[in-house]
């Protein structure tokens, strides 16, 4: 797979700029202002249970448009456009729970997500390319992925009911890294895995920040996972952000400790 780099020269960064999200008499997001620079790094977002941090991702992702802020990609303004815009800007997620398409193989739910976009080199050449699919690049890219993730042969053409929790996450990084993004976003990829399994996603995402010249930003409960993995650490709390450094700065943080104590999150402290 030849790599032609979106960002090439230019720091390809995603902000959000004093971004607020209502939901009725809900405050989700409130005056939110980051900056997400790609290069080859992990960073985590975490935060108590209705802290905004999914609604962030869905902001970031033009699921959710904000009620007021904005949301800039390379500079350019993209507030409140469509999710498949983001996309092909290079944005991709995973989502919370696992969401495959029940009737197809896991193979074909990558090539389907694979199919539907030209990829990197496409998108800094400004055009997509007709009938690229045809082509072969579609199939390369769902292979390379599913390479990429480890997913075993056998397992690829089993249905997701067939496969274990592990297998289907392992499937829906795949189809999230298949447009070969320059961001990606993962909702909870930890959630229901076991210590062993748990290490080996660990692995795979510090591989995917190295070898695909990727940003990683993580939506992650369990706090030792993400302290491990992450360079970098936003905190939010009743939708504002609380709290941003190194795992170590977040941990030592009176404020961050004080807002998981009133929570359920025994691993907070962990
Ligand atoms: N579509 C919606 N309509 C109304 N309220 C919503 C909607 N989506 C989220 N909220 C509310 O916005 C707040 C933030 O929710 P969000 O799901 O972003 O939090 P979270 O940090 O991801 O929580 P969790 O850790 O439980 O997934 C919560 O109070 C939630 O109830």
């Amino acid at each position: 797979m030849t790599h032609t780099h979106l960002h090439d020269g230019q720091a390809h960064a995603l902000a959000l700029e004093n971004l607020s999200v209502v939901f009725g008499g809900v405050r989700a997001l409130s005056d939110v202002s980051l900056g997400i620079h790609a290069g080859r790094g992990i960073e985590a977002i975490i935060g108590p249970n209705g802290a905004g941090k999914t609604t962030l991702f869905n902001v970031l992702t033009g699921v959710v448009a904000p009620t007021g802020g904005r949301l800039m990609i390379d500079g350019q303004d993209m507030t409140g456009r469509r999710q498949d815009h983001i996309f092909r800007r290079g944005i991709s997620r995973t989502f919370q729970g696992v969401r495959l398409f029940a009737h197809l193989t896991a193979e074909q739910n990558v090539a389907i997500a694979a199919r539907s976009v030209t990829g990197r080199a496409a998108r800094a050449q400004g055009r997509f390319a007709p009938g690229w699919f045809e082509g072969g690049q579609g199939r390369d890219r769902t292979l390379a992925a599913l390479d990429r993730v480890g997913l075993p042969a056998a397992s690829r053409r089993r249905l997701p009911s067939q496969l274990t929790l592990w297998e289907r996450r392992m499937v829906e990084i795949a189809r999230a890294i298949s447009s070969e993004p320059a961001v990606l976003l993962l909702d909870e990829p930890a959630a229901g895995l076991n210590t062993a399994e748990k290490a080996r996603l660990r692995d795979l995402l510090a591989r995917l920040a190295g070898d695909l010249d990727c940003h990683l930003v993580v939506v992650e409960h369990d706090m030792s996972f993400v302290m491990s993995i992450a360079s970098r650490v936003r905190v939010l709390n009743f939708g504002r952000l609380l709290a941003d450094g190194t795992p170590a700065e977040v941990q030592a943080d009176s404020q961050v400790r004080e807002a998981y104590l009133g929570t359920s999150h025994e691993e907070a402290g962990a």
